[in-house]
């Protein structure tokens, strides 16, 4: 089997989401200055999910305000949506919200929607609390993690998730149980040794 699924990297400007999708497909960070995406750019990655073949096909955003009409078009052939703020900058997480709003009105309505609070490596100037980020997933039922694409936290686990998810709504035997998302973040988080006090 092979089977192609599409991720959208969704998020105010400045989030990091381009960073996000380099760590996970290069592995690296970005440093240096900040260039802000222009439109919609598309990088292709290739994983193996229970022995299955998942090319994921990741669309990063512009965050920027004047592309919204652009990045609408796309929302609905998007599989799942990583969308995120940056726990450094409140903000970014207020408008998790309005974000939300949006999802709801341009994409399917199955779309798998992960929250991520990216940053966490700055912890000295950190705004958003862990329990915030966790509160407000709740509130909108879905499910969350905190994630570094400076350090590589919970970047690869991310993209992992979603497309287990995915592969297992299209692919689940019959006497299968339904994955639970966040039941398996947090258990690979646990086993990591990490990131839950
Ligand atoms: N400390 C830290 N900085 C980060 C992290 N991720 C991104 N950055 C920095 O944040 C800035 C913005 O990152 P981008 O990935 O370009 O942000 P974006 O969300 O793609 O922005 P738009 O393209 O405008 O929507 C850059 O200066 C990055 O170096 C992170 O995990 N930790």
């Amino acid at each position: 089997h092979y089977f192609a699924l599409i991720v959208m990297l969704v998020g105010d400007s400045g989030v990091g989401k381009t960073c996000l999708l380099v760590r996970f497909k290069d592995g690296a960070f970005l440093a240096g200055s900040f260039i802000s995406t222009v439109g919609i750019d598309f990088r292709n990655k290739v994983m193996s999910i229970d022995a299955v073949k998942v090319k994921l096909q990741i669309w990063d955003t512009a965050g920027q305000e004047r592309f919204r009409s652009v990045t609408h078009a796309y929302y609905r052939d998007a599989n799942a949506l990583l969308l995120l703020y940056d726990v450094t900058n409140k903000a970014s997480f207020d408008n998790i919200r309005a974000w939300l709003t949006e999802i709801h009105e341009y994409a399917q309505q199955d779309v798998v929607v992960m929250l991520l609070g990216n940053k966490v490596d700055s912890t000295h100037d950190r705004m958003v609390k862990r329990e915030e980020g966790e509160k407000l997933a709740k509130e909108f039922g879905v499910p969350f993690m905190e994630t570094s694409s400076k350090s590589g936290l919970n970047v690869d686990l991310a993209f992992t998730a979603v497309a287990k998810e995915l592969k297992h709504r299209t692919m689940k035997e019959p006497d299968e149980p339904k994955f639970q998302l966040q039941q398996y973040v947090d258990k690979e988080m646990r086993t990591a040794g990490c990131c839950r006090s």
